[in-house]
């Protein structure tokens, strides 16, 4: 099979899938998955907690595994392809990236929310300094009006990011909003553009190709969705998709195929599918890790968890509040305490 390639896949399931299992990946499985990536072509296999270096806590949730131990494993049987790794500056400091180049990385993808580009600087510079491909993500891009994507994504480059991802976190963007975001990008920027999709609105696959036909040509997807909330684009699907399109992605699909029906989904307890709670996350504009959050802050109050992301959506919570999911929860428990009291003395 042709190893030419018209653009380039990063497979997020050993990172966003990591959201998806409450961050319990084993070396086993990491291994297995990304020799199985390597075998398929795959050119870039992100792995790292779900939340990126150093995700790993109490509010994010902690890994069942050293992630470093986790990336060691996937660069030692990963072949050509390259290991990449996601840091939330503030979250993943420089020296955990210094710690994961030294083991073999080759790619960093700096993230910050879609307005916040200004704090990926240091973590940009360093990861140039170091050697690694360089690219900037920018989340929950539904967020904010085109102009100000464009202005953020400007920013990242001059920093030195080498691509921009639009990353549409909540997976809330509709194919329209995804083609005028890559083509604004394209543009204003020289580097290239990037898409990551989530399918809590069942429109990941659209996105990816509309992506993709405004000139996108860096391209995430986790195989069987293993990705947070309802999963991101399926890359076994996508790489058959594309290769009907005549877009060389230079993957072998069966191999791929193999790879997720025999070892992904497996990892999974259930098969990612779009659940009424997944849904309210495209439907509210809600961060797609925040999913496992609401539902044990729903089980903890007795809520249903589409109140708590409705709540979330209506104020506009980003990435790292996880902790305002629980304040939230409490304070809608309070209400419907409040509501159950003021009935009973009306009525008796
Ligand atoms: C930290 C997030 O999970 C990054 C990501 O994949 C997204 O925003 O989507
Ligand atoms: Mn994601």
């Amino acid at each position: 099979m042709s190893m030419e390639r018209d653009l380039f896949i990063t497979e997020v399931a050993l990172r966003d899938g990591s959201h998806a299992i409450a961050h319990q990946f084993t070396v086993e499985q990491v291994t297995r998955v990304a020799r199985a990536l390597g075998e398929a072509h795959v050119p870039y296999i992100e792995v790292s907690h779900g939340d990126g270096l150093g995700g790993s806590s109490l509010q994010y949730g902690l890994s069942r595994t050293n992630e470093m131990e986790l990336i060691e494993a996937a660069v030692s049987v990963s072949g050509e392809s390259k290991v990449a790794v996601l840091v939330l500056p503030g979250i993943g400091t420089v020296r955990e990236l210094k710690e994961a180049a030294k083991l073999g990385v080759k790619m960093a993808r700096i993230a910050t929310h879609v307005t916040e580009a200004d704090v990926s600087a240091q973590h940009i510079q360093t990861a140039r300094e170091l050697g690694l491909e360089t690219v900037g993500f920018l989340m929950m891009a539904h967020m904010a009006p085109v102009e100000k994507l464009v202005e953020q994504a400007a920013l990242m480059e001059s920093c030195g990011a080498e691509t921009v991802y639009i990353v549409d976190s909540a997976g809330a963007l509709l194919p329209h909003q995804v083609r005028e975001r890559v083509r604004a990008l394209r543009q204003r920027l020289r580097v290239h553009v990037g898409f990551h999709g989530h399918n809590n609105l069942s429109l990941a696959m659209a996105n990816t190709l509309a992506a993709i036909e405004e000139g996108a040509t860096r391209i995430d997807g986790s195989m069987r969705c293993l990705g947070a909330g309802a999963g991101n684009t399926q890359t076994e699907v996508l790489v058959a998709v594309l290769e009907k399109l005549g877009i060389k992605t230079g993957i072998d699909v069966y191999k791929l195929m193999d790879a997720a029906e025999e070892i992904v989904a497996p990892i999974l307890a259930a098969p990612q599918e779009i659940t009424r709670d997944s849904l309210v996350l495209g439907y509210a504009g809600v961060y797609s890790s925040f999913l496992l959050h609401a539902r044990r802050a729903a089980q903890t109050f007795s809520l249903d968890s589409r109140d708590i992301l409705m709540e979330v959506g209506r104020r506009k919570v980003v990435g790292g509040q996880e902790d305002m999911i629980v304040d939230i929860a409490a304070e809608l428990a309070r209400q419907k305490t409040g509501a159950a009291v003021n009935q009973e003395e009306r009525y008796g």
